[in-house]
C-alpha cells in the first residue's frame, strides 16, 4: 500500500504525569505513515483524491493545543482515533517522541499501528 508521510512534526502540549508538567507546555515530535492509494490523485493531479498532509498536520496542531493528557500512550491513541475518523484513514503508523523527558536519552515515546492495511 502507498503511504503519505509526515515526518518530524513538532507540536506543543500539556503532557506528563508529574505536578510540574501540568503547568507547562512541552514539545512532542511526530512521524506518521498514512496508508492510501495515491494512484487516483496522481492520475488526475488532484489533491482532493488523496490525504492532504497539510490539513492533517494542522489538525494535529489543534489536537495538541486543546489536549491536557498525562501519558504519551493516551496522546497517541486518541490522536490516531481522531485522524482515522476525520480523514477516513484505513491504516496508520504513528511514532510520538518526547525529547528531553529522560536526561540521557535523545527522546522517549511510543509507536503504534492502527487499522487494516
Ligand atoms: N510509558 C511512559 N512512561 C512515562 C511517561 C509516559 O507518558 N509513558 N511519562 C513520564 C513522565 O511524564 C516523564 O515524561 C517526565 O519526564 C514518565 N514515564
Amino acid at each position: 500500500m502507498d503511504r503519505v508521510l509526515i515526518e518530524g512534526l513538532s507540536v506543543e502540549t500539556v503532557i506528563g504525569v508529574y505536578d510540574w508538567e501540568r503547568t507547562i507546555r512541552q514539545r512532542l515530535e511526530l512521524d506518521l505513515e498514512l496508508a492510501t492509494d495515491i494512484r487516483p490523485a496522481a492520475a488526475d493531479d488532484d489533491l482532493a483524491q488523496t490525504l492532504n498532509y497539510a490539513a492533517i498536520s494542522e489538525r494535529i496542531g489543534v489536537f495538541a493545543e486543546t489536549s491536557r493528557l498525562e501519558l504519551v500512550e493516551t496522546f497517541a491513541e486518541r490522536l490516531a482515533a481522531v485522524l482515522r475518523e476525520e480523514f477516513g484513514i484505513t491504516w496508520l503508523r504513528l511514532t510520538l517522541r518526547k525529547p528531553g523527558a529522560v536526561a540521557n536519552a535523545r527522546a522517549v515515546g511510543v509507536s503504534i499501528e492502527r487499522g487494516e492495511r
